[in-house]
């Protein structure tokens, strides 16, 4: 199926976080496709931020959407969690889970499937509680900005998080590396970058919707964060059309 760029403005009318939710995030029986890549970002978010990874200070999470399940591994590891996103009824759904509205989406057999990750440490409750123990602000954000959160102040992350976004956020592949130096500003000097992207797709659904997605290959997605003056580490892909580069901003 062949889709026109869908433009930011796009996701701020025509986005509907429920379906978003209900399509990806609900570790539904049916739905192999989207329970694998979700198990594929928890396993290396729990190896990123597990014992000896990565950790500091202050997180910031661009193009957050309506989801927590990038905080419940990270919540271990950083002292305040930043998110963000363009679309304000993103901004609304994710509040509506931080403030425990019965409305919210249920996360809970994706928390506990972290938590099994890690060795049921934790209860369910005890993890929800501690990524909203966090602190965590909500802020709106554009990526296609050279200040992607002006004219709101945040402290520079010691890590920066990004899954899914770029790739729907960007026409092409120079914006998509503007975009990438964009967002790379928010980093310390030393801090990381944590890249999660979907390769070799053009589009996905929400609800009936498609949304536009930037052709990438994993080499695509290697040579930006180099461009972007981003030390890159390592990346890893689950062979199925996505990956994840864990990479640091050089000093
Ligand atoms: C596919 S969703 C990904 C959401 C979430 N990160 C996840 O992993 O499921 C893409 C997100 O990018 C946001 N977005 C699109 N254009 C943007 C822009 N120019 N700046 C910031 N966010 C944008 C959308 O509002 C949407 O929430």
């Amino acid at each position: 199926m062949e889709v026109a760029f869908t433009e930011k403005d796009f996701y701020a009318e025509h986005f509907v976080p429920k379906d978003y939710l209900e399509n990806y995030y609900s570790f539904s029986p049916g739905k192999d496709g989207a329970n694998t890549l979700l198990r594929f970002s928890l396993d290396n978010l729990h190896q990123a931020f597990g014992a000896g990874g990565i950790k500091g200070d202050t997180l910031i999470d661009i193009g957050t959407g309506p989801t927590i399940y990038q905080f419940l591994s990270a919540c271990e590891s950083f002292r305040e969690i930043i998110a963000t996103d363009y679309a304000d009824q993103n901004r609304e759904e994710l509040q509506r889970w931080l403030k425990r509205d019965p409305d919210a989406f249920d996360w809970t057999p994706v928390v506990k499937y972290v938590c099994e990750l890690e060795g049921d440490r934790e209860k369910r409750a005890e993890k929800e509680n501690k990524v909203r123990s966090r602190g965590v602000q909500v802020l709106k954000c554009d990526v296609t900005q050279p200040e992607p959160l002006a004219p709101q102040a945040v402290p520079p992350a010691d890590c920066l998080l990004s899954l899914l976004c770029l790739e729907g956020a960007c026409k092409d592949l120079p914006p998509y590396h503007s975009a990438l130096k964009n967002i790379s500003s928010l980093v310390k000097p030393g801090g990381h970058l944590v890249l999660y992207t979907i390769l070799d797709e053009t589009f996905y659904m929400v609800g009936q919707r498609p949304f536009s997605c930037l052709y990438l290959r994993q080499e695509d997605v290697e040579e930006a964060v180099k461009e972007a003056r981003i030390d890159f580490s390592f990346s890893v892909t689950d062979a199925k059309g996505a990956c994840i580069v864990v990479a640091r901003k050089i000093c």
